[in-house]
């Protein structure tokens, strides 16, 4: 899949991994809205897009993935624009053991929204013109992190839903690829500010922070590398990539019929 041409939308797009995935779309020829709750950050990074892939290229929408509405605009302002989508990266994502109902609202409800949001435009069996979505889950995902067991479940919920999505997908026709993104340790501020957010399980900060700091991390742009593969290999449906520092692998399922 070639992306001159494509219209991509990323969520959590204003900085970490969202801010590398945005960047590699737009290196490989597609335009880019750029959704995120942070609007200082969004119109700075915009500011900056402009100037590298001129100002025609990307939309910063400020946008709250919690907020139905905030959705439905966005993507409203997005078809204005640029008239079509055709890749939606589901990125943003938060750590929050104290506030836990908002991380699974974050992390689990917004992408199961955004979703069929974006299926009312993408869908080939109403209308829509195919494409794919990609959803950024976590090792945590593929097993549990002590520290962290709602943002454990929550990402286990994404490896799901995306691995069902794609099936529901091939069996009634959208056109649309559903592939998930499992990264290990990422440098980003999501883990600099973790020791504050662990709630109940604080007691396990020191440790989790030592292994933090003894372990190699990935950039984020290692993550987009790997996402890109995701976005533009066809073959590449229900999968979910484990991307560590050494070295990326499709996980493997057990089957059931
Ligand atoms: N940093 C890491 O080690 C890893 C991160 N991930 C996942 O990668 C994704 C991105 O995380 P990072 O780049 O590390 O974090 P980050 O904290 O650097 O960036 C997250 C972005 O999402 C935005 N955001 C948060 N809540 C939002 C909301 N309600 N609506 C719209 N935007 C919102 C933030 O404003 C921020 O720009 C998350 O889903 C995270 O769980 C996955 C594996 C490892
Ligand atoms: C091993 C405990 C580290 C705890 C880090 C806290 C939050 C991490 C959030 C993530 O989304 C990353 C998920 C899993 C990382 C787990 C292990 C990575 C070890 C590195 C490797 O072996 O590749």
């Amino acid at each position: 899949m070639a992306l001159n041409g494509k219209i991509a939308v990323v969520t959590g797009a204003a900085q970490g991994i969202g801010r590398a995935i945005t960047e590699l779309l737009l290196q490989n020829g597609a335009k880019v809205a750029l959704l995120d709750a942070n609007k200082t950050n969004g119109e700075s990074l915009k500011e900056v897009l402009d100037k590298l892939f001129g100002e025609q290229t990307t939309l910063f929408l400020h946008c709250n993935v919690e907020s139905e509405e905030q959705i439905k605009a966005a993507f409203q302002k997005t078809l204005g624009t640029f008239g079509r989508i055709d890749i939606l990266c589901n990125n943003a994502g938060i750590l929050n053991e104290e506030e836990w109902e908002k991380t699974i609202s974050i992390n689990l409800a917004a992408v199961v929204r955004t979703t069929y949001m974006a299926l009312e435009h993408m869908n080939k069996m109403t209308g829509g013109q195919g494409g794919v979505i990609v959803n950024t889950a976590s090792m945590a995902g593929l097993g549990p992190l002590k520290c962290c067991p709602v943002y454990t479940a929550t990402k286990h919920g994404v490896v799901g839903f995306t691995r069902a999505m794609a099936a529901a997908s091939t069996a009634a026709g959208y056109g649309i690829r559903f592939n998930a993104i499992c990264p290990g340790l990422v440098k980003t501020e999501m883990l600099s500010s973790l020791s504050n957010k662990l709630g109940q399980f604080s007691h396990l900060a020191e440790e989790t922070n030592t292994i933090i700091a003894d372990k190699k991390m990935l950039n984020v742009t290692e993550v987009a590398d790997c996402l890109l593969e995701l976005v533009t290999d066809e073959t590449k449906n229900g999968e979910a990539l484990q991307v560590r520092c050494n070295g990326k692998k499709y996980m493997t399922f057990p089957v059931f019929t």
